[in-house]
């Protein structure tokens, strides 16, 4: 899996400048968790590698082309059920027992597996987001706070189900947790840390 090269990539919206110089390198096949705080620019630049938005300038290259996410809305289809959810995404060649098999793996019980969503508690609807992200025959993961709203023993089985279901993918995880960070493993870039480093770079 290649690496994902940044090389001073800048992004604007009107007059505010989120990403300015941005240079970084993602290491294909591995996990990198992006740190910083409230809006510096994670989502901005997930949207740049998801490829919903250019940059201004700037270059990003080795993003793999199969890719999933979970978005910080879930997404889902709020009518269909969880396994429905999962299988429209993941295609039909993910069979029905093995969907129920990650499912309960995140702590989901059997008598929803097939209620509308729309009837699920939030942290449901994460769960239900997670295991269809992961489903998806993707090679880069893009997870901005998939755990975010999880009780603490539920995070854990989520972080747990992720790095079990993932090994050798790429994936990329936006997150205030420096904890949940480590506990995903691989490198962490922190944004505001690069900012600040530019700005200390020009004395
Ligand atoms: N489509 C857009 N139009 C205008 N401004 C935008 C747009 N997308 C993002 N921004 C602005 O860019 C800045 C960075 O937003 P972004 O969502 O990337 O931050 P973030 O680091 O992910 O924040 P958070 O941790 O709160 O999710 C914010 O000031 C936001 O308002």
């Amino acid at each position: 899996m290649k690496d994902i090269v940044f090389a001073n990539v800048n992004k604007s919206f009107g007059e505010e400048q989120v990403l300015k110089d941005f240079s970084a390198v993602i290491k294909g096949g591995e996990t990198t968790s992006v740190m910083g705080g409230s809006g510096c620019g994670k989502t901005t630049l997930l949207n740049i590698l998801m490829g919903f938005i250019p940059p201004d300038a700037g270059t990003v290259s080795g993003v793999p082309e199969r890719k999933s996410a979970v978005f910080q809305e879930d997404r889902l289809c709020e009518a269909f059920g969880a396994v429905s959810n999962v299988r429209m995404a993941a295609g039909n060649r993910v069979p029905k027992e093995l969907v129920k098999e990650h499912l309960k793996e995140l702590g989901l019980k059997e008598d929803m597996f097939n209620k509308p969503v729309a009837d699920f508690s939030g942290g449901m609807k994460r769960r239900v987001a997670i295991a269809r992200a992961v489903l998806f025959d993707a090679d880069i993961l893009f997870l901005d706070e998939p755990f975010k709203g999880l009780d603490a023993v539920t995070r854990q089985a989520a972080i747990s189900y992720v790095r079990n279901y993932t090994k050798g993918k790429t994936v990329i995880l936006v997150t205030h947790d420096e904890a949940e960070a480590r506990q995903m493993g691989g490198e962490i870039i922190r944004m505001e840390q690069a900012e600040i480093w530019e700005e200390n770079d020009d004395y």
